[in-house]
């Protein structure tokens, strides 16, 4: 029979090892833990150990070689394959690097070497209230200064953007250190996580202390939903109010949104060499059908008993948290959002999706906002910059897909997650970045441009609080 796995993740020092460890000295089965740590010394790992009383050993394997979710493809698969063979236990947790995104790693226990020996149950990702409250909860303060340090192995991925990625992508939200903040600060934290995060049930706890059931013995991991999970896909989905179709620019219904920005573009042009790559494929929606509906993801994680799952005791609109999406099909200018992306207003909390920037022909450009920083990375390439016949296949392939006479599939979609946002305002924003006709009409490849250019590269555009 396939082993249970559980996947805990969660931002460095929000209190996984605090979590696993009393996990471990109260739960009625057999745990085994895979812990990674960035650089070499495994700290979690002695912790852990000594603090369960487990003979040094295999019950808890140490990846050693950097970010579990870059280095891991084979190591991983092979410990955890290895470690089912010689060990016996009834329960595995992986404790992910702070810094690394979970949907590689779940992604391993799916379709990868591990999935035969291995049931991956539910993707764990433990918050520190404090921390993300002054973060992206806190529109008034001026919240910690933007971290490049634990980004990823490209070096440019901003700490926010990732802690986000770890929210948007897990079954159960732990709001650890709720000792730190006070009620309200609390309610506030969890109305936005369920803004950003719909699907995942939300617990609070001081000091990461759960019952062994909450975490162990749960359900079956959906890939597919917690993949459609965040918030920001959702807004694309459901096309919110800001298609104010004014502007002359083309809105239009989006009936097969949920493709999301994976859809518009195909991965198969880009090069392998660059590790990133992987991440980029395994967001590659291209392997599965979108043909569910998430009411039935909803009712299922519902049902499955837990205290905390959403009662909406926290409406968001009662803390101000609003969801829109923003569709264009004219492209950015890249001088104006550059300057846009630099000087975003605080209270727009998360933001992400697909760019159509002049210039920038082939490349389809994820953009991504989460507190002070917004990266731009190339994610695929427009279809419409194929040559014919693959061009043709593809649009075979997707009969959904809208398409412009002119432009093909290439457009801009991104949702907005505020607290206390002036909508119309950062709409009216966005579309002064947009050419103008004039513009249209010019040479695009004169525009001052500094958008990425190849497959996985990036630019990260700090807020530094506005102009000095
Ligand atoms: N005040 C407070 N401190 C906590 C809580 N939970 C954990 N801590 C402390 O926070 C620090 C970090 O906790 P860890 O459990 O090591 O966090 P982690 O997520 O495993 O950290 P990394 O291994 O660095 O990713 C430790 O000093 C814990 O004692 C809590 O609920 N409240």
């Amino acid at each position: 029979m396939a082993t249970s796995v559980t996947i805990l993740c969660g931002e460095l020092g929000a209190g996984k090892t605090t979590l696993l460890s009393g996990l471990l000295e109260s739960a009625d089965r057999d745990v085994a833990v895979v812990v990674n740590d960035v650089g070499a010394i495994n700290v979690d790992a002695d912790l852990v150990e000594a603090r369960t009383h487990l003979e040094t050993g295999d019950e808890v394997v140490a990846l050693e070689n950097g970010c579990i979710c870059c280095s891991l493809g084979g190591e991983l698969s092979r410990s955890v394959v290895r470690l089912g063979r010689e060990r016996d236990f009834d329960h595995l947790v992986i404790e992910a690097s702070g810094v690394g995104e979970p949907e590689p790693i779940a992604r391993q226990f799916v379709r990868g070497p591990a999935a035969g020996a291995y049931d991956l149950e539910a993707v764990v990702t433990v918050v520190d209230a404090r921390r993300f409250h002054d973060r992206f909860a806190d529109v008034g303060s001026v919240g910690e200064p933007p971290t490049i340090e634990g980004a990823d192995e490209t070096g440019t991925r901003p700490l926010a953007d990732l802690v986000l990625a770890q929210v948007e992508f897990c079954d159960l939200l732990v709001v650890n250190k709720c000792d730190l903040v006070d009620v309200d600060e609390r309610d506030r934290v969890v109305a936005l996580l369920e803004t950003i995060q719909p699907r995942a049930e939300i617990v609070t706890t001081e000091y990461g202390a759960l019952e062994s059931d909450d975490l162990l013995g749960t359900q079956r991991f959906d890939l597919e939903a917690a993949t459609d999970a965040a918030g920001w896909k959702r807004a694309l989905e459901d096309e919110g109010g800001t298609d104010r179709g004014d502007d002359g620019h083309d809105d239009h219904d989006h009936a097969h949104s949920h493709d999301d920005h994976d859809h518009a573009h195909s991965h198969d042009d880009h090069d392998h060499a660059h590790s990133h790559d992987d991440h980029d494929h395994a967001h590659s929606h291209d392997d599965h059908d979108h043909a569910h509906s998430h009411d039935d993801h909803d009712r299922e994680h519902n049902d499955h008993g837990h205290e905390h799952s959403h009662d909406h005791a926290h409406p968001p609109e009662r803390y101000g948290i609003t969801v829109d999406s923003y569709c264009r099909r004219r492209p950015f200018h890249p001088g104006r959002l550059a300057a846009l992306l630099a000087d975003l207003p605080p209270e727009l909390v998360r933001s992400k999706g697909l760019c159509w920037i002049a210039g920038r022909e082939r490349q389809a450009i994820t953009m991504s906002h989460a507190g002070r920083e917004t990266s731009l990375e190339v994610t695929g390439r427009w279809i419409a910059s194929l040559p014919e016949q693959r061009r043709e296949r593809y649009r075979r392939g997707q009969p959904d897909l809208e398409w412009d006479e002119q432009w093909g599939d290439r457009e801009s979609r991104l949702a907005l997650i505020g607290r206390d946002l002036d909508v119309d305002a950062l709409v009216d924003r966005l579309d002064d970045c947009l050419l103008t006709d004039a513009e249209m009409d010019a040479d695009w490849s004169t525009f001052e441009n500094d958008a990425p250019t190849a497959m996985g590269e990036s630019i990260v555009i700090s807020d530094e609080g506005g102009p000095s």
